[in-house]
């Protein structure tokens, strides 16, 4: 436990200041405000590599309390700017833990504040939309920090893939009978991703952003994942045009969140930014498939701009919009009629939260083995 009663001040880009004491790292730090609601899964947040470049606002007012351990982080390190909590726990307590997340917070390098009224935080940015931020447990003049926040990148616009993505290519392999083999574009993948391929007898060779379609062919790609990750979708031209390839040589292909505004825009629809965002981990989704509703784990603040109410015709056939928020008819998801390509805005690999939407990993494996190689369309069934 370091650092808890020097005071720290967070300034948002509008001029709304917050007092309170740093947390983890001593330092100051400036990203994009953003708030999620999960009650849990603090961990999984903090390693998601979807969070590079923005400051989250916990909504749960009790943070640290099952410490840190070594199953749960989804990447290599911690990726968020900065982190906001109301109150930390004092002491960790869980069989798991091997450590303290506030010590974990401080060796990343991590600039975090506590004792932030996080309900009046959320509110704000709930009524204003995200907005940049900073940090400081260094200089307590907020005018002063204001001038930084003002100066600090905007998240419309950021093309973040290159900062996240792994190097060199690997491997996670399939559990059990080796079935399918998936290439997956890290655009900031989970690592739960490849987890639940492997659960499904899928090996996944984990590609660095700037792949072409040979390189992921040459990896001997029964189907292509598109990952999830940072930054404006507006931004990702070169995945969208390798999803514009795969979807032309028939080869079956799934995304998830980023994937999924890639795929939008590969088919040809816009994307926007939406005013806060959704990130927490009980969004309820309809299955307009199914006629089902799940409840879901959401990390995004952008969306794809397509109608929802009919099938709309693309450069790859018809589309429809698969899923949907019933909070806010948010487009959740997309499926293809004509060519084996379909993603979700949201997160069926969890972690954290249910595991509702766990079936779509089924989906895509038997996507892939209806063919078992390029060229595999939906069954007349599936397109009526
Ligand atoms: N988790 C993700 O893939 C996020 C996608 C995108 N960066 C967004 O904020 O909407």
């Amino acid at each position: 436990m370091t650092n808890r009663r020097r005071p720290a001040i967070l300034v948002l880009e509008d001029g709304r200041i917050f007092r309170g004491e740093a947390y983890g790292s001593i330092g100051e730090t400036f990203g994009e405000a953003v708030f999620t609601t999960g009650m849990t899964g603090y961990q999984e947040t903090l390693t998601d590599p979807s969070y590079h470049r923005q400051v989250v606002v916990q909504t749960a007012p009790h943070i640290g309390n099952t410490g840190v351990n070594t199953e749960d982080d989804e990447s290599s390190r911690i990726w968020v700017a900065g982190y906001v909590v109301r109150d930390p726990a004092r002491a960790s307590s869980n069989w798991r833990a091997t450590g303290d997340l506030e010590d974990r917070l401080a060796t990343e390098g991590v600039v975090g504040i506590s004792g932030v009224d996080t309900r009046a935080l959320t509110r704000h940015l709930r009524e204003r939309g995200a907005m940049r931020v900073g940090i400081s447990s260094r200089d307590d003049d907020p005018q002063a920090l204001l001038e930084r926040v003002r100066q600090a990148p905007e998240m419309t616009g950021a093309n973040l893939s290159a900062e996240v993505t792994t190097e060199k290519p690997y491997t996670v392999r399939a559990e059990g009978e080796h079935r399918f083999t998936v290439a997956a574009l890290d655009l900031g993948i989970k690592r739960n991703v490849a987890r639940r391929l492997a659960a499904r007898g899928v090996t996944t060779h984990v590609m660095p952003a700037s792949s072409t379609i040979d390189d992921l062919l040459a990896m001997g790609a029964d189907a292509v994942f598109l990952s999830p990750g940072p930054g404006d979708p507006a931004t990702a031209d070169h995945p969208v045009a390798l999803a514009r390839e795969v979807m032309r040589r028939e080869i079956p292909l799934f995304g998830i969140c980023f994937g999924s505004q890639i795929l939008g825009r590969a088919l040809g629809f816009g994307t926007y930014k939406l005013g806060y965002g959704h990130r927490g981990a009980n969004q309820p989704v309809l299955d307009r498939t199914t006629g089902k509703v799940e409840v879901t784990s959401h990390n995004h603040g952008f969306a794809v701009d397509a109608p929802l109410n009919r099938v709309i015709d693309t450069d790859f056939g018809g589309v429809e919009v698969s899923h949907v928020c019933l909070n806010d008819n948010v487009v959740e998801g997309l499926r293809a009629k004509d060519v084996p390509a379909f993603t979700v805005q949201y997160h069926p690999e969890a972690a954290a939260g249910p595991h509702d939407a766990d079936y779509l990993f089924d989906r895509f494996a038997e996507l892939i083995e209806r063919g078992g190689r390029p060229g595999t369309k939906l069954s007349e069934d599936e397109r009526a």
